[in-house]
Formats: C-alpha cells, structure tokens, sequence
C-alpha cells in the first residue's frame, strides 16, 4: 500500500522493553483486542518525512495537484514579475499580492525588507533572477516549519488531535492511521468528540471497517474516554492511541479549558504524554489560521500541526505568518479526502507550489 512511511534509524527516548508502570494489565471490559499484537508490529522508529514520501510517479501528480490548490497565489505572484521592472512599482505590487496570499504584515514586511536587501547586495537586474530570490528566501522563511514525524519512541506514542468545526480532524484521523496500519502499527481511537453522537458514531464504523479499535463513552467526558484509551493502550501494549476531540472555536474559553483538562488527565494515565498535541487547520481559514494556533498553542503547547484542504480555494501565504509570528511546525499537509492526500510538509516543494 502506498505510504509516506520509512523505519529509519532514530535514537528512541525510551528504552525498549517496557517500563514496570507499563507491564501489560487486564483490558477495560467491553474492548476487543488489538488488530496488530505488538509482538507482529513492524520495528520501530518509523519516520514521516518529505525524504520517505511518494514514489515519483505518485510526487508528481501530488505536486500537480498541490499547484492547482495554490494556483490563485501562485498565478498571482507569477505574473507580477514577468517583464517587470525592478522599482518600488513591483515591490508595492508584491506586497499586495503577499498581503492577498494571508501571508499576514509581519511576514510580508520581513519579505520585503529581506528580498530589498538581496536584490541590493546581490546588485540584481532582472526580474526573472528576482523572483528566484523571493522563492529563496521563501525557503529560508518556511524550513524551520519542517519536521519528521517519529513514532517508536513512546509505547503507546499518544497523540490529541484538535481544531475548529469541520477543520478536517477525523478524516485526517483516519488517513494516519492507514499508514500507520499500512507499516504493522497497532492503533487505537479514542472518540472524544462526545458532543455530537454522530461523529462518535462516524468513527464507531470507520473503526469497525478498518480493523480499529475506537473507545468511545456515550455519555461525557471526553477527558474519561482518553484516559481510558491510553489505558487500554498501555494494556494491549497498542504502538499508537489517537485522541479526537470536538470542533471548538478558540473564543470558547470554556471549551478551550475543557482541552487543557483532557491534556492533563492523559498526563495523569501515562507520564509525558501527550506525545504529540496536533491542532488540524483548514487552510482556506486566511489569517484566522494564525489567531487559531496561537489560542491552541497558548492552550496546548501544540508540538505540530497539520494543514488540509490546500486543494480547495487556499492561498497559503498563511503559512509564512505562522513561520514568523508562531513557528510550530508543521508535520504533514492535505490536498483531498483520498489517503495518498496527506502528505509531510516540505517546504522547497510548498514554495515552488506556491511561485511557480
Ligand atoms: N477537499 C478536502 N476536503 C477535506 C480535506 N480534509 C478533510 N476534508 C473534508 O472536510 C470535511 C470535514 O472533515 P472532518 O474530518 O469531519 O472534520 P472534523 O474536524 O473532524 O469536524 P468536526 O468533528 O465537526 O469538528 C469532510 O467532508 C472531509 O471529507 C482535504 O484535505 N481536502
């Protein structure tokens, strides 16, 4: 099955075996046993990575498609410089055109600013070789957002996954776990989206069709669902527990708290975790993409996130303003519901996307 996933050598955090707070216990009643016993889980680290992703064949129709989803940004920024002058004309115009891409004030000054800089020093005539230097310092800008996503570390690795309404969690939810299937990984779901039954419902049956077990409560506290995940993760001795939680806004406080509570009663069934806190944007969100991962990770201290929908109507400049103004990085990017659609972030590939 295609996969981005690679076993790569990684120095683990923790030892193999399993410490003594680890040692296999009696599962919750009511949960079936793990699709992939631990002991025929494939050796881990695996790593997600722009390195282990697609075949070329497949790259290339991802990149063709990823062009499409950033053609409004990409035509835009493209014509700017084809026969242009090198003048304040052009940088009024780039600017523009940034500002229009979401790429937020302080990320367009600092582009600005730099590419002035470059154009001056590198005593640069021509807009062709103009452009080429904006795509650099794009490079230069998103890079620090880049990094692989390692599990094998942690048994159970335990990840939260939040976001706003609709932001794409669960499917993005599912597409991982494939892979992670895909690569003899065991997974368990935690449904703690216990507002909404239909969403709980709606991972009930994608767990029963894909061989994944999913806990979920029908009354509740979806702080008391993800306990008892990492629980029965800990149990099974399951290499992966992910925690869906419910679409909430950042203005609500009350919910925002109630995310901040899951995370610290998950801290309380296994030390350290969560291992990974994701927060799922929409890219077609503009600039409130960036007010989202400040609130999440002011809330959270989100260790990545994860950006889908860059197929529908997205500009993706916001990504720049998250480099500047909240660099948390950004571990894998979606163009489409099918699972070869989420794909790790890599920002060369983003910005010749993005500039053409
Ligand atoms: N075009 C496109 N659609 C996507 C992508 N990712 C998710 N979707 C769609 O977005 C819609 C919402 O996705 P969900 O996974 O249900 O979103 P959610 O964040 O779990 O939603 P709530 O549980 O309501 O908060 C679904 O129709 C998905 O198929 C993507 O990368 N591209």
């Amino acid at each position: 099955m295609f996969s981005f996933f690679k076993k790569k050598t990684v120095t683990p955090d923790v030892p193999p075996a399993a410490p003594a707070d680890q040692a296999p216990a009696p599962a919750p009643a009511g949960l079936s046993p793990s699709p992939v016993p631990a002991a025929e889980a494939e050796a881990v680290p695996l790593v997600f990575d722009a390195e282990t992703a697609p075949r070329p064949e497949s790259k290339q129709s991802w990149m063709g498609r990823l062009k499409a989803g950033l053609s409004k940004t990409s035509a835009n920024l493209s014509l700017l410089f084809v026969g242009a002058r090198i003048d304040d004309d052009l940088y009024d115009e780039l600017e523009a055109a940034l500002l229009m891409a979401d790429a937020g004030i302080d990320a367009t000054d600092y582009l600005l600013e730099a590419l002035k800089r470059k154009v001056k020093d590198e005593k640069l005539t021509d807009a062709a070789a103009v452009k080429v230097a904006l795509k650099a310092l794009m490079i230069d800008l998103l890079r620090p957002l880049e990094k692989p996503f390692v599990l094998g570390r942690h048994q159970p690795t335990v990840m939260m996954i939040s976001g706003v309404n609709g932001a794409g969690k669960t499917t993005t939810i599912g597409k991982l776990a494939k892979h992670m299937q895909a690569h003899g990984q065991s997974v368990l779901l935690a449904a703690g989206d216990t507002f909404r039954a239909a969403a709980r419902e709606q991972l009930m049956i994608w767990g029963q069709r894909n061989n994944v077990t999913v806990i979920s409560q029908e009354s509740g506290d979806p702080a008391a669902v993800s306990y008892d995940a990492v629980q029965s993760g800990k149990a099974k001795g399951t290499n992966v527990v992910m925690i869906d939680t419910a679409g909430r806004l950042p203005t609500q406080l009350h919910l925002m708290n109630e995310l901040q509570k899951i995370k610290r009663v998950i801290a309380k069934g296994m030390a350290e975790a969560p291992h990974e806190t994701l927060l799922v944007i929409d890219g077609n969100t503009g600039q409130n993409a960036l007010a989202q991962v400040k609130a999440f990770d002011d809330a959270l201290q989100l260790t990545g996130l994860i950006i889908t929908k860059l197929d529908g109507t997205a500009k993706g400049g916001v990504l720049a303003a998250i480099a500047r103004v909240r660099p948390v990085p950004v571990y894998f990017i979606g163009i489409g519901e099918k699972i070869e659609d989420l794909q790790p972030f890599d920002a060369e590939e983003f910005v010749e996307a993005l500039l053409g």
